[in-house]
């Protein structure tokens, strides 16, 4: 890895949405470094800017002020270049479309080869623990399936970068549990750099190997935490003492986001 180069490089990023209402500060000096191959996750109240920020990082909002450096260029480059799928809350999918037909569509609009869609789409499906499933409409499949799929859609272009807003806040526990799981072992696999946005301390004690702690209004970063949990993570390790330690220091930085305020 080299020491200079980040894949997400935020300097003093700064963005404000002009509304009827007066400037709204969606982010306020925010600075962040995600290297090759991290989990970072984003975590926070509603409208601290979690969703802003990976906007931003896939050039679908424009910084008002700072600096914003995606695989070592601008973000509008970067998103020509494809660096990054993006994973929505909601799966998305077309239901007029099979599953397959829904992962091949971005890379028809690219004008891949029709085979080399087949392959793709057949790999991603593998990945993603859904073969044979190819076939199938999105509503032949559960919640939890239909989100695998639109990460498997994602993960199509092979970018090396994925970027996922709340993929599992629909989700029911237990099938939120195995998709942890299942996402965990598919970054290992894969050696992709994850930035993921979502609401549950345990989720991103369990999946990151760095968390965002931010704050609303202005949204900024109160806290990052490196995890010093080891890659292999059961699911039975978020009852050691080290988690439960992470996810405190999570709360506690949530908690003085509230409480200090910012204005
Ligand atoms: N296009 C926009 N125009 C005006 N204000 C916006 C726009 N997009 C977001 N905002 C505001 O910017 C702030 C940050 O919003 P954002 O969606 O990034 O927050 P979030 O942390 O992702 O929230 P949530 O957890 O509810 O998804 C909020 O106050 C929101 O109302």
């Amino acid at each position: 890895m080299h020491s200079d180069f980040h894949v997400v490089n935020a300097k003093d990023l700064c963005l404000t949405f002009e509304t009827n209402d007066g400037p709204v500060h969606a982010l306020k000096d925010v600075n962040l470094q995600i290297d090759k191959g991290d989990f970072v996750s984003f975590i926070g109240p509603s409208g601290c800017g979690k969703t802003t920020l990976l906007r931003a990082i896939a050039a679908l909002e424009h910084p008002t002020s700072g600096e914003l450096i995606v695989n070592g260029t601008t973000p509008d480059l970067a998103r020509e270049d494809r660096a990054y799928g993006y994973v929505f809350q909601a799966a998305g999918l077309f239901p007029w479309r099979t599953i397959a037909g829904n992962i091949k569509l971005p890379l028809e609009i690219m004008g891949f080869a029709k085979s080399e869609q087949k392959e793709r789409a057949d790999k991603v499906l593998k990945l993603v623990d859904l073969e044979g499933f190819g076939n199938k409409f999105p509503w032949q499949l559960s919640g939890g399936m239909q989100q695998r799929a639109s990460i498997a859609r994602a993960l199509a272009f092979d970018a090396d970068l994925l970027l996922m807003d709340e993929p599992f806040g629909a989700l029911d526990e237990i099938v939120r549990d195995h998709l942890n799981e299942q996402l965990l072992e598919l970054w290992e696999r894969t050696h992709k750099t994850i930035a993921f946005v979502t609401h549950s301390i345990p989720e991103a004690v369990y999946l990151s190997t760095k968390i965002v702690v931010m704050s609303p209004r202005p949204g900024r970063i109160t806290d990052v935490i490196e995890s010093t949990l080891p890659k292999e993570r059961p699911l039975s390790i978020r009852d050691s003492q080290e988690f439960i330690d992470i996810a405190h220091r999570v709360r506690e930085g949530l908690r003085f986001g509230h409480g200090d305020g910012a204005d």
